[in-house]
C-alpha cells in the first residue's frame, strides 16, 4: 500500500514560497529520508503530512486519505516529533503520558513500558519542566510512538541524545514507515528527498552522501 503520495506539493508564507513541486510516493514499511539546509522548507514539509498546515499548492495523500480535506482520518494514525517537544511543562512524565494514552484509547500498562524503554522510569514522576534536553527528547518520543502510529513524522529523532539514548530510541522508531529529517547524510532512507530552498534538489532511491553534502555546500 501507499503510505504517502504528493503530487506538486506547494506551500507559501505570504510571498515567500516555502516549498514547491514535490512529487514522490513513499510505499507501507519505507522510510523516507529528508535533507536540507536550514530554511530549506523540510519542516514545511513535515507539517503538512502531520496535517498542521494547509498545503496551498498540489496534493498530498496520507495512509489513503487526502489532506487537507480528511485530516480528521489521519491524525489518530500518526506520530509527530517537531521541534517542539509538545509536552505539557508542569505534568510529569508519566502524567503526559496517561493524558495521551486516554486521547488515544491507550492502555496505562504501555505508558509505563514505554517509559522504560525510553530510559526514563527512573524521572517519570518529575515534572517535564525539571528535565534536560536529553530527556526532554526521550519523553516527546515516548510520547510520539505510544499509540503504535502507522506513520511516524520525524524531525531530528536523535538531536541531543548521547550514544546510550540514541541506541535505546533507534529501535522504538525503526521498523515502520517513516519520514525522517536529518542533518546526517550517512542516514539511509528507501528514498532521500533532498531540498534546497523549498524546491527539490533531489528525490532518489540511490542517492549518495555526497548528493547530501552538495545541499549544504
Ligand atoms: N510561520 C512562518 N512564517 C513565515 N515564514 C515561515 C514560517 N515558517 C517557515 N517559514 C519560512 O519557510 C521557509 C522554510 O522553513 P522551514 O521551517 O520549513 O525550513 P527547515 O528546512 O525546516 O529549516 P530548519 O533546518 O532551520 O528547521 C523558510 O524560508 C522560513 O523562513
Amino acid at each position: 500500500m501507499r503510505a504517502i503520495e504528493l503530487a506538486d506539493l506547494g506551500r507559501a508564507y505570504g510571498e515567500r514560497v516555502a516549498l514547491a513541486g514535490v512529487t514522490l510516493t513513499v510505499q507501507e514499511g519505507e522510510t523516507l529520508a529528508v535533507f536540507g539546509a536550514n530554511g530549506a522548507g523540510k519542516t514545511t514539509l513535515l507539517r503538512i503530512l502531520a496535517t498542521l498546515l494547509r498545503p496551498h499548492h498540489g496534493s498530498a495523500k496520507v495512509l489513503g486519505h487526502e489532506l487537507p480535506r480528511e485530516g480528521w482520518a489521519v491524525r489518530g494514525k500518526i506520530g509527530f516529533l517537531g521541534h517542539d517537544p509538545l509536552l505539557y511543562r508542569d505534568l510529569t512524565a508519566r502524567e503526559n503520558l496517561q493524558f495521551h494514552a486516554r486521547l488515544h484509547g491507550v492502555r496505562f500498562e504501555r505508558v509505563d513500558a514505554v517509559l522504560d524503554a525510553v530510559g526514563m522510569s527512573a524521572r517519570a514522576d518529575d515534572p517535564v519542566h525539571t528535565f534536560s534536553r536529553g530527556m526532554l527528547q526521550r519523553t516527546a518520543v515516548a510520547r510520539a510512538v505510544l499509540h503504535e502510529p502507522q506513520l511516524l513524522l520525524l524531525d531530528e529523532p536523535l538531536a541531543g541524545l548521547d550514544p546510550g539514548a540514541a541506541a535505546l530510541i533507534d529501535p522504538l522508531i525503526g521498523g515502520g514507515t517513516r519520514v525522517v529529517i536529518s542533518h546526517d547524510p550517512t542516514f539511509r532512507g528507501d528514498l532521500a528527498l533532498g531540498l534546497r530552498g523549498g524546491k527539490v534538489a533531489f528525490c532518489e532511491r540511490g542517492a549518495t552522501v555526497d548528493d547530501v553534502r552538495a545541499l549544504y555546500a
